[in-house]
């Protein structure tokens, strides 16, 4: 029977641009219509590229190992169980620096896509992370049952990573955290870190010294590596050009207390042997949102979870 009312069919032309993905052996990509992509090596689960306003936002170096043989040096490698090198006469003593989060293999647990307009279109990749899919050198180091999922959020507005983490065990165990963003930038003497005013950091540089940051927009002159702590994760860090006042980048946080400001300058970055060229601690900047200054315990059965969002070129 025809109904007089029946409404009519929405034609293919009517339908919003769907955001793109592309699952590969090693990386997954997404792109928006509008132009913003991402890219995401399963190793690590590695942010390596995001692109938006048409240019590239995040420092890669050009000798980063890309086949898992070592971590990736640039991108968003991200940290976990232990920040630094692991203290003696804990759980994670017998862990590498960094822990071991940037150097295994995740498993790519889907997208989905938020449509909303085409102003909010957001793409969403998540990468999960447990116990039984770490080496066996990793698993007897920490042996607690845990499982990671990591989404790294595409929207026109920006780039957000969040982290979950889950005690599966029955044990309590100990963590820290960190998104080691690696922002690129056109020239360090141009930059500005802004709102780490009055705020305590320990400075690696300086034997671990604990200090008041006095500058309400730090330049970067030197080796920088900071453990700014105790911030309010809702006031975005904002990295600005100095020349204009403009804003270049603004990262705010959840749960993410900390945030360490490192550039290798001269010297270290000679001395390290995938960063590349000599001269590229010119074009990147370090800011790290994470959980670092304590451990953050998690009993079993518990879930925490704590992320970051960045908006470039505001
Ligand atoms: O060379 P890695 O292990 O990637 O670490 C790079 C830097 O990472 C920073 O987060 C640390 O504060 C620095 O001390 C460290 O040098």
């Amino acid at each position: 029977m025809d109904r007089s009312n029946k409404p009519s069919a929405i034609g293919v032309s009517g339908s919003l641009p769907q955001p793109s993905v592309s699952v590969k052996d090693t990386t997954i990509e997404a792109s928006l219509p509008s132009g913003e992509s991402v890219t995401v090596y399963l190793y690590g689960a590695t942010v390596t590229s995001w692109k938006a306003n048409g240019q590239e936002q995040l420092f890669l170096s050009e000798k980063a190992h890309l086949d898992g043989s070592k971590p990736i040096r640039g991108g968003i490698p991200l940290v976990f169980p232990v920040f630094g090198p692991p203290p003696q006469n804990h759980a994670t003593s017998t862990l590498p620096q960094h822990g071991f989060a940037r150097n295994s293999t995740w498993e790519f647990l889907g997208k989905s896509s938020s449509d909303s307009g085409p102003s909010d279109l957001a793409v969403k990749l998540d990468f999960g992370l447990t116990h039984n899919m770490l080496s066996e050198e990793f698993r007897k180091a920490w042996p607690y049952e845990f499982g990671l999922v990591y989404s790294v959020t595409l929207s026109k507005d920006g780039l957000a990573t969040s982290l979950h983490v889950t005690n599966e065990g029955k044990q309590n165990f100990e963590f820290q955290v960190l998104m080691h963003t690696y922002l690129k930038v056109a020239d360090i003497s141009d930059i500005r870190v802004k709102n780490l005013e009055s705020k305590t950091y320990v400075d690696k540089v300086r034997n671990a010294t604990s200090h008041t940051e006095a500058s309400n927009a730090l330049p970067i002159t030197e080796e920088v590596d900071r453990v700014y702590q105790d911030l309010n994760p809702e006031k975005p860090i904002v990295v600005s050009s100095a020349s204009d006042g403009k804003p270049l980048f603004s990262i705010t946080r959840e749960a993410l207390t900390d945030v360490v400001v490192w550039n290798p300058w001269i010297e270290k970055a000679k001395g390290m042997a995938d960063f590349s060229p000599d001269d590229a601690y010119k074009n990147m900047i370090c800011v790290e949102a994470g959980s670092v200054s304590a451990w953050q315990t998690l009993e079993a059965g518990d879930s925490w979870e704590g992320g970051q969002s960045i908006k470039s070129r505001l």
